[in-house]
C-alpha cells in the first residue's frame, strides 16, 4: 500500500468553501437524519443537534413515535417526522426530497427496520451517509449495497468494519480488504479509528485531528450528523468525509485543555464545533 496522505488543515482550507453573506436557509441545504428507536433516541439527538451546528439551512429527523416529544424539546430549530410504528423504525417516508440523508444511529436492528431501510434503500436517490445499525443491517444484505448512490459515504467502527468486510490478520489486509470494498461497491469508507482512514478506492488518507477524549457515547453518531451536513451543502463526498472527519477531530483537540479527556462527552463535540470552524479562519 502507498503511504496514506495526511488531512492537514492546508488541504482544508482548499476544501472550505465559507458561508455567502447572501445565504438564506434555503441556500444551505437540508438534511434528513434517519436514526433513533427506543432507549437509543439520544442518538437522534446527537446526529441532529451536530448536523445544524455544522452549517446546514434546514433539518428534518426521521424517528419513531417515542422520539418525538424528546427531539421536539431538545431541539426546537429540528423539524420531525415520525415513523407510524412506537419503539423503532417501520417505513420510511418523507415528505420532502433533502440534498443529503445520513442514516443509521441506534436504529436497532428489527426485522421491521431491515425491511424499511432495504425499502428505502431501493427508492432513495439522494447522497448518503450510512453509519451504526444501518451498516450492521447491510452487513448481513451486502447486494445492498448496489441500490446506494455513487460515492456514498459509509462511516464504521473497527466491529462495523469487520461485519461489513470480515475478519482481517494484519493492518496491511485491513486496508487491502477496505479498498477492494470501496472498488467493488463504489462507496467511500471512513475507517473509524485512532486515526480515522478514509478509503476512497485505491486512495487512502489519514486524519490529523482527533484524540482519545473522542472514546465516548455518541461520538460516531456526532460524525454522521457532521458528514451529513456538508454533503447537504453541497460538498461532494470524497470532500464531505475528508473535511468532516477533520472537523469532528478538531472539536476534541480545542476542547481538550479546557475538559480533560474525562469530562469531554459528544455534546462537548457539538459545543466546540463553532471553534472549529472559526479555526479555519486562524
Ligand atoms: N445515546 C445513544 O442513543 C447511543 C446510541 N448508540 C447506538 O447504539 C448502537 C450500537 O452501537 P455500538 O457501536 O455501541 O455497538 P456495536 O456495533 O455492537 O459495537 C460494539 C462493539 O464494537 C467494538 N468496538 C467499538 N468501537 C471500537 C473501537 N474503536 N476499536 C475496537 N473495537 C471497537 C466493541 O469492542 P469491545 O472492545 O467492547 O469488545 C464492541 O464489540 C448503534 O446504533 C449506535 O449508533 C451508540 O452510539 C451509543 C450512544
Ligand atoms: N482513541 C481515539 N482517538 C481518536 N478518535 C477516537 C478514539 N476513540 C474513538 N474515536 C473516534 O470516536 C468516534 C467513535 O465512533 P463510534 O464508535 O461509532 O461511536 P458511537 O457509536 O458511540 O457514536 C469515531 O469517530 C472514532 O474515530
Ligand atoms: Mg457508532
Amino acid at each position: 500500500m502507498k503511504s496514506p496522505y495526511l488531512i492537514t488543515k492546508e488541504e482544508i482550507l482548499k476544501i472550505y468553501k465559507p458561508v455567502n453573506p447572501h445565504a438564506h436557509k434555503g441556500t444551505q441545504g437540508h438534511a434528513v437524519i434517519i436514526a433513533g428507536s427506543y432507549g437509543k433516541v439520544g442518538a437522534a439527538v446527537l446526529a441532529s443537534k451536530s448536523c445544524l451546528k455544522s452549517g446546514c439551512g434546514l433539518v428534518t429527523t426521521f424517528i419513531p413515535k417515542c422520539g418525538y416529544q424528546i427531539l421536539q424539546i431538545s431541539i426546537p430549530e429540528v423539524m420531525t417526522v415520525t415513523d407510524e410504528n412506537t419503539n423503532f423504525i417501520t417505513n420510511i417516508h418523507l415528505p420532502l426530497i433533502p440534498q443529503a440523508i445520513g442514516i443509521g444511529p441506534g436504529i436497532g436492528k428489527e426485522l421491521g427496520t431491515q425491511k424499511a431501510l432495504f425499502e428505502f434503500l431501493r427508492t432513495n436517490k439522494v447522497p448518503l451517509v450510512l453509519d451504526a445499525d444501518a451498516l450492521n443491517i447491510i452487513s448481513e444484505n451486502l447486494s445492498w449495497l448496489e441500490l446506494v448512490p455513487e460515492n456514498t459515504i459509509l462511516t464504521p467502527h473497527p466491529k462495523e468494519l469487520e461485519r461489513l468486510i470480515g475478519k482481517w490478520n494484519s493492518e496491511s489486509e485491513k486496508f487491502q480488504k477496505t479498498i477492494a470494498f470501496s472498488e467493488k461497491y463504489k462507496v467511500i469508507v471512513v475507517m473509524k479509528g485512532a486515526p480515522t482512514f478514509i478509503i476512497n478506492r485505491n486512495s487512502v488518507y489519514e486524519n490529523t485531528t482527533g484524540n482519545a477524549a473522542l472514546a465516548t457515547a455518541g461520538s460516531g453518531d456526532t460524525l454522521t450528523g457532521i458528514l451529513t451536513s456538508l454533503l447537504a451543502q453541497g460538498y461532494e463526498p470524497k470532500y464531505a468525509s475528508k473535511f468532516g472527519v477533520y472537523l469532528h477531530g478538531l472539536t476534541a483537540d480545542l476542547a481538550l485543555p479546557k475538559t480533560g479527556y474525562e469530562s469531554f462527552t459528544a455534546s462537548t463535540i457539538i459545543k466546540y464545533l463553532g471553534k472549529a470552524f472559526l479555526e479555519l479562519d486562524n
